[in-house]
């Protein structure tokens, strides 16, 4: 099952530095992670945002949340998930 997310990131202007950067890099470590398992196929940067698009081919509602949830920025984000459904002209 494919999901269009977007994430928008925000995180306090008084979040102590080291923990900022510390989320960050494990944000990077479990993103990389699940692109290399397949689960996470498209990520995104949105120009000129703190924010991204990203498409995850997962088997249910219930991993996808599972995935997000375990965001290390996850308590900073604000996520908007979209489902995905076969368009019937689309020829791939
Ligand atoms: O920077 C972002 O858009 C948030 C994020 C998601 C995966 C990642 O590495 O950063």
């Amino acid at each position: 099952m494919l999901y269009h997310v977007r994430m928008d990131v925000r995180i306090p202007h008084d979040l102590d530095p080291g923990v900022r950067a510390d989320t960050i890099a494990r944000e990077k470590a479990y993103a990389q992670d699940l692109q290399r398992a397949g689960k996470w196929r498209h990520l995104w940067r949105i120009t000129g945002e703190y924010a991204n698009v990203s498409v995850f081919d997962v088997e249910s509602h219930d991993e996808l949340h599972e995935i997000l949830s375990g965001l290390p920025l996850f308590p900073y984000m604000d996520v908007d998930v979209t489902p995905l459904a076969k368009h019937p002209s689309a020829i791939a």
